[in-house]
């Protein structure tokens, strides 16, 4: 009999890079999933499943077993923190950098620096390897905001063309790590469904050196 499968994704860059892979390995969703309400959508395999949520939520679906597998930036798992999660697949897509950024050639604030993020936890870990004392403001988005408005000197945020920074005045500064996406599979389900996730590892690490050969 065959395994069913649960697979997270989040709208945007993430689905549309995944589904053509997931096309090479065979499941392709029945309708349109950009055009839909829907959040729970059938695929060509009767046995396959794919779910809709935000980016940041896919390692909480997926650690906690609604899902068995999902997508997730590195970035993303970086800050959820990934030991409770197998991370089997760098999937190379969604290529960025998460970066330290502040605005054009102003000095570096002495004392106590003030970081505004979505990404605390790195933030935090980032700044305790350095020895240096922060204060970390959490935000939701729109981060590029903070240093033009006095709420923060700097901002950690993924950066890839450079364009968003640039047209705020900021800059990039130091790289924290080089970011894309990944598989990541629920540790029950690596067990209990091993031949059917081992043969959608497979299919998929082959679908993604075939793109980027
Ligand atoms: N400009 C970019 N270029 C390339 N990859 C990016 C870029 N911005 C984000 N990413 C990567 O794509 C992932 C998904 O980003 P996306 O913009 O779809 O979601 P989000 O807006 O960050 O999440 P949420 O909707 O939960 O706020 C990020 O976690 C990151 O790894
Ligand atoms: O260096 P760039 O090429 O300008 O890309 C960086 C931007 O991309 C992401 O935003 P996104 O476009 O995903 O919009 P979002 O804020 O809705 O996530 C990120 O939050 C940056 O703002």
């Amino acid at each position: 009999m065959s395994q069913s499968l649960t697979i997270a994704l989040s709208k945007g860059r993430i689905l549309d890079d995944t589904l053509p892979l997931l096309k090479e390995a065979g499941i392709e969703p029945t309708e349109d999933l950009e055009k839909s309400r829907k959040l729970i959508f059938p695929t060509t395999d009767p046995n396959v499943r794919l779910l809709i949520v935000r980016a940041t939520d896919v390692p909480t679906y997926v650690e906690h077993g609604a899902a068995d597998l999902g997508v997730a930036g590195k970035d993303v798992l970086m800050e959820y923190g990934s030991q409770g999660l197998y991370e089997p697949l760098d999937l190379k897509i969604a290529v960025c950098k998460l970066m330290t950024a502040g605005p054009v050639d102003a000095p570096e604030p002495t004392g106590r620096l003030k970081v505004a993020t979505k990404f605390v936890n790195v933030a935090r870990r980032y700044y305790a390897e350095q020895g240096r004392q922060v204060d970390v403001i959490k935000l939701y988005g729109s981060m590029e905001l903070a240093p033009l408005v006095g709420l923060a000197d700097k901002i950690i945020d993924v950066v890839d063309t450079g364009n968003t920074l640039k047209a705020n005045g900021l800059e990039p500064q130091e790289l924290i790590a080089h970011i894309s996406s990944r598989l990541i599979v629920n540790k029950a389900s690596m067990k209990m469904k091993h031949a059917r996730i081992k043969r959608l590892i497979d299919q998929l690490a082959e679908a993604v050196e075939r793109r980027n050969a």
